[in-house]
C-alpha cells in the first residue's frame, strides 16, 4: 500500500541549524517510505484498522481519518466497509498531504464517498460517527486541546462506536523508557538510517511530537467517557488503543 515513493534522505546531510519537523512538500515526497521505516508495526496497525472497520462500521454513520497524511488508513477502511450509506471524512492540516492524498485515493476505484479535507482536525465537527481513527496525529496537537477533542469524538460516537488511536508513548520509568527507545533506535538502524538522520530527526521532533504514557492515554480516554479501553496493539514505544462507547 502506498509503497512507490522516493526513500527518505531528508537528514541523510548534516544540516547547520535543524529547524521544526513540518509536513511539507519534501515530507509528502518520501512519506510513504519514512514512516515504514520509522514506526514499528505500521503495517500491522493498517491491517488492525481494517478489522475493525470490518466490525464496528455501521449502516449509514460517518467514519473519521483524523490526520490522514495520504490516506492510508482511509484506503484500508473504505476497502472493509460492507455496510450501506457510509461516508469517509479524511482530515489533514497539511496542504501538501491533501493534495497527494487526493492523487492516492483516485488510483483505487470505490462506491464509497470519500470526503477529503485540509482542515485542523480539532476544528471540524463530528457528527454521526461509528469509527473514528487517528493515527499518529494526536501526539502533533497541543496537549491542552487533548482533552476535548477526545471528549468530542465520545460525544459524537454511536452507541457501539469506537475510535481507534495510535501514539508514540514514552515510560514514567526511566530504566524502562531507555530500554524500549534503544529497540525503537535499533529499528531505524536496522532499516538503513544513518546516526546522523537518527539524531537530526530527533531534534527536528523536540517540542513538535509531544507524547504522552500509556497511564495518561487511557485517563483521557475514561475521562471522555469511555469505559472500555485499552491496548490492542503495541510495538515498542508505538502502541495503538480501542476505546468502544
Ligand atoms: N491539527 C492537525 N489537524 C489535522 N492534521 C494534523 C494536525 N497536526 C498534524 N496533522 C497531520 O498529522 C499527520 C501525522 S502522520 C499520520 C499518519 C497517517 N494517519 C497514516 O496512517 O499514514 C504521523 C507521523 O508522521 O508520525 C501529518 O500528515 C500532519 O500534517
Ligand atoms: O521517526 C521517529 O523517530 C518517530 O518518532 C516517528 C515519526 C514518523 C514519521 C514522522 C514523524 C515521526
Amino acid at each position: 500500500m502506498l509503497k512507490n515513493s522516493q526513500k527518505d534522505t531528508i537528514y541523510a546531510q548534516a544540516h547547520e541549524a535543524i529547524g521544526a519537523f513540518q509536513f511539507d512538500e519534501s515530507v509528502v515526497a518520501v512519506f510513504p517510505d519514512m514512516i515504514q521505516r520509522s514506526v514499528p508495526g505500521y503495517q500491522t496497525i493498517l491491517t488492525g484498522i481494517g478489522e475493525l472497520t470490518k466490525q464496528y462500521a455501521q449502516a449509514n454513520s460517518n467514519l473519521y481519518d483524523l490526520g490522514c497524511s495520504l490516506g492510508a488508513a482511509t484506503l484500508t477502511m473504505r476497502r472493509n466497509i460492507s455496510v450501506d450509506g457510509c461516508e469517509i471524512i479524511a482530515i489533514d492540516n497539511s496542504e501538501a498531504m491533501i493534495k497527494r492524498a487526493e492523487e492516492y485515493l483516485h488510483a483505487y476505484h470505490s462506491d464509497i464517498p470519500v470526503n477529503l479535507q485540509c482542515a485542523d482536525m480539532t476544528e471540524i465537527p463530528i457528527e454521526n460517527a461509528s469509527v473514528v481513527v487517528i493515527n499518529f496525529t494526536l501526539q502533533f496537537i497541543d496537549p491542552e486541546q487533548r482533552d476535548d477533542l477526545v471528549k468530542r469524538i465520545y460525544q459524537n460516537l454511536k452507541p457501539g462506536g469506537i475510535l481507534i488511536l495510535s501514539e508514540k508513548i514514552h515510560f514514567e520509568n526511566q530504566a524502562l523508557q531507555n530500554a524500549i527507545e534503544h529497540m525503537h533506535l535499533q529499528f531505524k538502524r536496522a532499516n538503513g538510517y544513518s546516526e546522523l538522520e537518527i539524531s537530526q530527526k530527533r531534534s527536528s521532533l523536540e517540542n513538535v511530537l509531544i507524547s504522552d504514557t500509556e497511564a495518561e492515554h487511557l485517563q483521557r480516554l475514561n475521562n471522555a467517557g469511555f469505559n472500555s479501553a485499552g491496548i490492542w496493539f503495541q510495538a515498542y514505544n508505538f502502541a495503538s488503543f480501542l476505546a468502544i462507547k
